[in-house]
């Protein structure tokens, strides 16, 4: 008898190690980041999913909180082939369900073939593979959780930094290295709840409008929506990931499930003006399917052509499917957070004008 069972929607029921206890659910995905572990087990991004680490060994270089993109583990759950103590500790404190000793390069591999699937996971002594199975019963689809937004948002209005430009930062599930990120480059950030409204916003007066990422079905953000809506034209607006398809909603754009995403750390992104191709981070399942007539896509990703990056030069509005700040992965794109705030400089129109 096994002590950990992973059920899947494909009617599978895998044996593995249990390595952190108890039962869960979620959406069965996976990263390729070779490096990171601890940036991505604390993205709010990956709020009801379940975590397989396609990389074979996890934990190699300890546990470290000033690592961490947030207060808390994300995923409802972890997989990988090897999980070192360091890691299995962190887990088990958190109460996140871990197993390992799994052949994750076939669950990699039918995860690519059927996309990304309901799971359910049982870990414990007394265990068994009708547990799994019953957790799986209870899952429900990304696009379900339709109170996801408040499950990873700031409660409450928080500033960070002392800087010359007020960003408002919608907190769809903010990864920490956003927030860092501006107030590196001499921003005030106000943190702000996802479900602000235009009234709460003008109160903050910001400079710049920022959506964040976030977890789940960017459909189930409309309050994120209606602030680009109402705010677009008067301030700049900027997003990333969630941010970028909150926006394209808002702007006449739609989005769509992708069979089982973009997660990793070299996902390649080419800028269609300058024809450069950058290294990117990614984390997600959902992708802008038509821009609208507001939005131009200025990026594509080099495997499949999905947009990574929108803008509207007039509007002000400047949006990324990747994660520039480089938490975990390469530093190539972090020069986007410099393109955002160039948009609250005075001189911004006049330069671009002439
Ligand atoms: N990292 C993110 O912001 C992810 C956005 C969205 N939840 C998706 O999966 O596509």
């Amino acid at each position: 008898m096994s002590d950990a069972y992973l059920a899947l929607e494909d009617g599978r029921v895998i044996e593995a190690r249990g390595r952190a206890p108890g039962r869960t659910r979620g959406e069965l995905v996976f990263t390729t980041a070779y490096t990171g572990y601890e940036e991505s087990l604390t993205d709010p991004s990956y709020e009801e999913q379940v975590l397989t680490f396609s990389y074979p060994l996890i934990g190699n270089y300890g546990v470290r909180e000033e690592r961490f993109e947030s207060d808390r583990v994300h995923p409802r759950a972890a997989i990988a082939h090897e999980f070192t103590e360091d890691v299995v500790e962190w887990l088990a404190a958190e109460d996140v369900p871990a197993i390992d000793h799994i052949d994750t390069r076939d669950l990699v591999t039918s995860i690519r073939e059927e996309g990304a699937m309901k799971c359910g996971i049982a870990v414990g002594d007394d265990v068994t593979p009708e547990d799994a199975k019953a957790e799986l019963a209870e899952c429900k689809g990304m696009s379900e959780h339709v109170d996801i937004g408040k499950r990873v948002t700031t409660v409450e209005h928080t500033t960070y930094g002392d800087g010359d430009t007020d960003v408002a930062l919608v907190d769809c599930g903010a990864k920490m290295s956003i927030v860092e990120s501006l107030v590196e480059r001499d921003a005030t950030v106000h943190v702000l709840p996802y479900d602000t409204t235009p009234e709460e916003l003008a109160a903050v007066d910001p400079d710049l409008l920022f959506i964040s990422n976030g977890p789940g079905d960017p459909a189930n953000f409309e309050a994120a929506q209606e602030l680009v809506e109402e705010y677009v034209g008067e301030v700049p607006i900027a997003g990333i990931c969630l941010g970028q398809q909150v926006v394209a909603r808002a702007l006449g754009g739609t989005t769509e499930k992708m069979d089982f995403g973009h997660r990793g750390v070299n996902q390649p992104v080419r800028d269609l003006d300058s024809g450069k191709v950058v290294m990117t981070t990614q984390n997600h399942g959902y992708t802008v399917g038509e821009p609208g007539d507001e939005l131009d896509v200025k990026q594509v990703n080099v495997n499949d052509g999905t947009a990574e990056g929108l803008a509207n030069d007039e509007l002000d509005v400047i949006t990324r499917q990747y994660h520039p700040e480089a938490h975990p992965g390469p530093h190539d794109s972090l020069g986007f957070f410099d393109d955002v705030l160039a948009m609250t400089s005075e001189s911004h129109h006049v330069v671009a004008d002439d």
